[in-house]
């Protein structure tokens, strides 16, 4: 969805949820990114990031079309590492040790740190073995396959629905209850992080606000970082929200994402510093 027509409906409200108490700065940093910047090829994506992503918080990316979100996130897990042009140079640090460091191993560090994406991408194989999936290849150690599944379908908030139905194909199920799916796969090797590419583009409200729900009750267990054009959503599920904006570097005319302002959410849509969040999030900018 575009920009344009995700901010159609005016300024954004506060954020309408429980306030939960969020610290200045996070407590216990899963991620901290000090100078981080990418390119593909000769393409300068993103400059400069430096911010902190805290435990058990939900941090929204936000900011106009190809200003990087999507590209910071997936080098949040080394996704980046699978397109050829892609360079990630400055520090990604997680639980602080550097994510690209040499003894590093990229596939551990996508079992660690799980992915959901746009389109709910369902494997072609039953709702079972969608869980189950990923525990087997990755050698997990399970007492029961049949447990662990009712388990994580449960904490996608989807058993209920499905358990009469474990054998059939997950295509069959709503576009919603496939994004769902897909996030139960992604906790289903037991994450640390779950970072979500705008998760419910694709949805109807209601899909969508079961999936906001989702990952309120999800953040208990997990640190979820979630890039958004929904300002709405990041103002009602983010504990904290980085705006990213497109800088024109009026010499070269070369355009690059960075970040403008990283805050607790209710700072950055009650009281941003910078009046270039302002004139976003307010639908004047963008
Ligand atoms: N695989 C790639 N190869 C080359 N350039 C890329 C690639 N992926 C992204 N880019 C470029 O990097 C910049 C940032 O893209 P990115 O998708 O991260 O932005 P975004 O803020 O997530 O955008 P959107 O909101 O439209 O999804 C854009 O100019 C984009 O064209």
């Amino acid at each position: 969805m575009t920009d344009q027509a995700t901010r159609a409906a005016g300024p954004v409200p506060s954020p309408q949820r429980a306030v939960r108490d969020v610290p200045d700065v996070p407590k216990e940093p899963v991620f901290t990114t000090q100078d981080l910047n990418i390119h593909y090829g000769d393409f300068h994506a993103v400059t400069d990031v430096s911010m902190e992503f805290g435990k058990n918080e939900i941090t929204a990316l936000i900011g106009p079309s190809g200003c990087g979100k999507s590209t910071v996130l997936r080098c949040l897990n080394r996704m980046n590492d699978l397109i050829p042009t892609a360079r990630v140079s400055g520090e990604v640090r997680y639980h602080g040790i550097e994510l690209y460091g040499p003894k590093i191993d990229p596939i551990e560090v996508r079992r660690r740190i799980g992915m959901v994406f746009q389109k709910a991408n369902p494997f072609p194989k039953s709702i079972y073995d969608n869980i189950a999936y990923g525990p087997r290849v990755t050698g997990m150690k399970v007492d029961s396959m049949d447990d662990l599944v009712e388990q994580t379908l449960r904490r996608a908030a989807l058993w209920d629905e499905v358990k009469d139905k474990l054998k059939q194909n997950a295509y069959g199920l709503s576009g919603g209850q496939q994004q769902r799916l897909c996030i139960a796969r992604a906790i289903a090797t037991n994450p640390d992080v779950v970072l979500m590419d705008e998760p419910c583009s694709a949805l109807d409200p209601i899909a969508t606000l079961r999936i906001e729900e989702l990952m309120a009750e999800l953040r208990e267990s997990y640190t979820i970082i979630i890039v958004t054009h929904n300002m709405q959503q990041a103002a009602r599920v983010s504990d904290r929200t980085a705006f990213f904006t497109v800088k024109v570097n009026e010499t070269t005319g070369d355009r690059t994402g960075g970040l403008v302002e990283f805050d607790r959410t209710t700072t950055i849509f009650e009281n941003p510093s910078d009046q270039r969040t302002e004139g976003y999030i307010s639908g004047r900018f963008g």
